[in-house]
């Protein structure tokens, strides 16, 4: 690890520090609220503008597509402007993003609005966990307990727009715009707040405390593939982790805890909701206790543990639907916990955004890749409430992309992680 001659956030006060997490963080929220902010209106789209299942999907769909090869650009930009502008910047993208769904007339302009807030928002994400990274890194900084409030308050985003029609629900009635103006309301926030971030973070970083970025240094293709073992083993460990996790638990599991477990619509929601839930307490405790005993590798092995016996527990046993659910709310918040800290450990500072759009570029792709492999499993072997075994291929796929995302991780630990590696770091 290269880091900038005299870069020291060390030297920067725990207050400042925390101060940018927090803005961070803030910013996070109104980027989580705006992602899931179609799937509460989705039904009102139907009914009042006559919008098909196949565009709603895609108004979802079209945030991906572009980030299979705009997020690694993402990443390079973050490396190359600092994280303090990009997160400024690309707030100021979903803000737009976020307007032209609110108010366009039509469904095009909607799904416009879509692609634009989905090109802001994953490079926002980056551009937070460089922030984090920028002041926590460094023995003793608490790197991971950053980043997990980070991602926690992200989590409260998400779990406020799926609570938004109870929240708001005077907008509601009044039809589909008026949430998707509260959304865009969230956008202001978010940048707002990283307005204040870009204005402390400008101090310290001219006084050399955090890393500088790489302005003016040529970008070389072949430098995005020398990145160590350790960063490969990371990244197909993203990939499968992810792909299995998302495409399950954000797509096919209410209707599978229907299916197969007997469970109704309301039911099926709140088990999934759960995992949620826990994953704002417990991804900054995990990220606490991490970093306290200064390991990452055995953390992130224990946690791609839980799921392949999660799903193991889910497709093969009677077992009450409880375990599975409580084996996934500790992988899914143990996993992101200690996945993104980790990462800024095995990479350059000023390497990380680009480190981390590598990650996410081939993330997106299989993200997307194990929705439409699940779907066409499922329909191939016509699953259903009448016929459960439908799912026994998907949940087959599920466990195999699992158990080889626990792989990576042993692989990864038995490269990197042990602990005359990580106690030495
Ligand atoms: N690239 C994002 C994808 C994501 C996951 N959940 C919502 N979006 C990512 O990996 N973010 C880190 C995270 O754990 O939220």
């Amino acid at each position: 690890m290269t880091p900038t001659p005299h870069a020291s956030p060390a030297a920067v006060s725990r207050t400042r520090a925390w101060l940018v997490v927090l803005l961070v963080a803030l910013s996070g929220y109104g980027n989580y609220y705006c992602y899931d902010a179609i799937g509460p209106v989705a039904d009102l789209l139907q009914q009042q503008r006559g919008f098909s299942d196949a565009q709603i999907g895609l108004l979802n769909a079209i945030y991906s597509l572009p980030n299979v090869v705009l997020v690694l650009v993402g990443g390079l930009l973050v490396d190359r402007f600092g994280a303090a502008f990009m997160t400024l910047a690309t707030g100021l993208v979903c803000l737009a993003g976020a307007l032209f769904t609110a108010f366009s007339p039509d469904f095009t302009g909607m799904a416009l609005g879509r692609l634009l807030f989905g090109i802001g928002a994953e490079t926002m994400g980056i551009a937070s966990l460089a922030a984090v990274a920028d002041y926590f890194h460094g023995p003793g900084r608490n790197v991971a307990l950053a980043m997990g409030v980070t991602l926690a308050i992200g989590r409260i985003g998400s779990y406020s727009a799926d609570m938004s029609p109870t929240w708001f629900a005077t907008a509601y009635a009044q039809g589909w715009q008026p949430p998707l103006v509260i959304a865009a309301v969230m956008a202001v926030t978010s940048c707002v707040a990283a307005l204040v971030y870009w204005g402390i973070d400008r101090g310290p970083r001219r006084a050399g405390l955090l890393p500088t970025s790489r302005t003016g240094e040529p970008f070389v293709w072949r430098d995005l593939l020398h990145f160590g073992r350790a960063y490969w083993y990371l990244l197909v460990l993203c990939v499968l982790w992810y792909a299995v996790i998302l495409a399950f638990r954000s797509t096919f599991s209410i209707k599978y805890f229907q299916h197969v477990h007997g469970l109704d619509l309301a039911e099926a929601g709140e088990m999934n909701s759960y995992v949620f839930l826990a994953a704002v307490f417990a991804t900054p405790a995990f990220g606490w206790l991490c970093d306290r005993r200064g390991r990452y590798a055995p953390f992130l092995m224990f946690g791609a543990l839980l799921l392949p016996v999660a799903l193991a527990v889910l497709a093969l046993t009677p077992w009450s639907l409880w375990i599975a659910t409580a084996l996934i709310g500790i992988s899914y918040s143990l996993v992101p916990a200690v996945m993104w800290p980790l990462a800024s450990r095995l990479v350059a500072p000023q390497r990380l955004g680009t480190a981390i759009g590598l990650m996410w570029v081939v993330q997106n792709a299989g993200i997307g890749g194990a929705n439409v492999v699940a779907g066409w499993l499922n329909d191939r072997a016509g699953a259903s409430a009448t016929n459960p075994a439908g799912y026994d291929a998907m949940m087959a796929f599920f466990g195999a992309a699992s158990v080889g995302g626990l792989l990576c991780a042993v692989l990864l630990w038995w490269t990197a992680g042990r602990r005359q590696h990580e106690l030495r770091g």
